[in-house]
């Protein structure tokens, strides 16, 4: 991956060059009439309930995260190991004693020693920070992961270690009764892993597209991921893996845009197999284009950028937060025509907010009907007075950050938790987006800021 940041306007372009002419093919040769979801009942697969009331109030039975987990790509150290290391001079050199992938339940940590961690994985008994493979030497998992390796800076306990219950504590409502379900309320019911019949809405029917609808293959990757109601959360929460959140989450708001969203959750994290899947799903499904999640950033383990930067997709880093990592193209497979893909990062608020800043406006300008009939709609856009807890807040200066907000009918605004993309009860929970541009670094209570609607709460 290219380290130099592409700008989000130009990424934007790209998506818009790759998926336009999928889309204008698909309208071209799709007939009308699709099933947009066959739901009947007071109970169906979370997929299906877009859109469903809630007859009885939903609880999380477990917080989210379900364990410490790392924010990064790198080593899981004890902070006090590195404390008295000065910048500039040698450093300290540690072995490697271990590599947690994301899934596995990691041994504890002695002093003195380092573990490789991944992006995701369980932060091992001992360790209290994590340093990115990019800060230690060598910089890099591109060529395995080494015997030792060397830090140079010492690192404040809690830096890139994302907590146990930091988005959702267990106990907490998410959503009551009479409240309709979104795509992104169904993120949140996924990743508490909740199936089809933990979910109580008042009626479900079948739905019927009178429109085209372009086929959407929406596959997720990760060895920790496993899919929602097929294991008790209780059962789950001690594994080290989590439930998978992100294909609900992208087929429902994929099928919200008006396409036809398709399922489905490749079962292992080798590249070779990965292709093999793919080969096979394209084959049989058709689609007219493909999301993945995951398996995109500096890892040891990256199977969508391990398999596919040889199939025709070129991955790089966009200059936005969340959503930088990121790989697109025409994927070539022998014997297919090229299919436009776009390989999402994993973290699920990156994912939503990647369709929301690249597809959803391909979507809109190509002309895509909802399930109403309307048009999908660009979003409408407000000017509103920002309200802080504290003074102002930092942010990165060279990243368009799209900060999760609530915004009220009395024109004030509220950023809804932090900046990190694992906080999908939050982004559930937003109603609105505010971009905080490139060069700014401080938000002050009171001004007036930019921002856009989100419809369906
Ligand atoms: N050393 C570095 N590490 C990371 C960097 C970096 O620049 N250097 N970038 C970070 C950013 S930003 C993001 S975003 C993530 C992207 O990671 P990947 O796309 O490779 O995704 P994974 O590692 O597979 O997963 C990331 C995260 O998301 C969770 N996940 C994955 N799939 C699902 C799913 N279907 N449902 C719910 N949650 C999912 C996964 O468990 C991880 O926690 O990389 C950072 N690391
Ligand atoms: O940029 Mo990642 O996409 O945390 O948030």
């Amino acid at each position: 991956m290219s380290t130099e940041r592409l700008d989000v306007d130009a990424y934007r372009n790209r998506v818009r060059h790759l998926l336009a002419p999928a889309l204008r093919r698909a309208f071209d040769s799709s007939g009308t009439g699709k099933t947009l979801a066959s739901r009947q009942g007071h109970r169906a697969p979370l997929q299906h309930l877009l859109g469903a009331q809630l007859s009885e109030d939903v609880v999380a039975r477990v917080s989210l995260p379900f364990f410490d987990n790392s924010q990064m790509d790198g080593y899981a150290v004890n902070a006090a190991d590195l404390a008295e290391l000065v910048p500039g001079a040698d450093g300290r050199e540690m072995p490697v004693v271990a590599t947690i992938a994301a899934g596995l339940r990691p041994e504890p940590l002695q002093p003195g020693t380092t573990a490789a961690i991944m992006t995701g994985a369980q932060v091992p008994e001992g360790a209290t920070a994590v340093v990115p493979v990019e800060d230690a030497l060598p910089s890099t998992f591109a060529d395995g992961i080494p015997d030792s390796v060397r830090f140079t800076r010492p690192v404040q306990p809690g830096t890139f270690i994302r907590s146990a219950g930091s988005d959702l504590q267990a106990g907490t409502v998410i959503a009551t009764a009479g409240q309709r379900l979104t795509p992104r309320l169904l993120g949140v019911c996924a990743a508490l892993g909740l199936g089809e019949t933990d979910v109580a809405v008042e009626s479900v029917t079948s739905l019927e597209a009178t429109h085209p609808r372009p086929t959407v293959l929406v596959i997720s990757t990760g060895d920790e991921v496993v899919a929602p109601g097929t294991v008790p959360a209780t059962q789950l929460a001690g594994s080290g893996k989590i439930f998978d959140a992100n294909t609900t989450l992208l087929a429902t708001t994929l099928t919200d845009y008006g396409c036809e969203a398709v399922v489905r959750r490749p079962s292992d994290d080798n590249p070779e197999q990965f292709v093999a899947t793919l080969t096979e799903l394209v084959a049989t499904l058709k689609p007219d284009f493909i999301l993945s999640s995951g398996g995109v950033s500096a890892g040891a383990f990256e199977v969508v950028k391990l398999a596919l930067q040889t199939h025709g997709v070129s991955f790089s880093k966009v200059a936005m937060q969340p959503g930088g990592p990121q790989g697109s193209g025409l994927l070539q497979l022998p014997g297919h025509d090229p299919l436009p893909l776009l390989a999402l990062p994993g973290n699920p608020v990156s994912c939503w907010i990647s369709v929301e800043a690249f597809v959803r406006p391909v979507l809109v300008e190509a002309g895509l009907r909802r399930a109403t009939s309307e048009h999908l709609s660009p979003r409408r856009t407000f000017t509103a007075e920002l309200r802080l807890e504290t003074a102002s807040e930092p942010s990165p200066k060279a990243l368009l950050q799209l900060r999760r907000a609530h915004v009220d009918e009395a024109g004030h605004v509220e950023l809804v938790a932090g900046p990190s993309s694992h906080l999908l009860t939050a982004l559930a929970h937003a109603n609105a987006i505010v971009p905080v541009p490139v060069g700014v670094d401080h938000l002050s209570n009171g001004q007036q800021i930019d921002g856009w609607h989100l419809e369906n709460g």
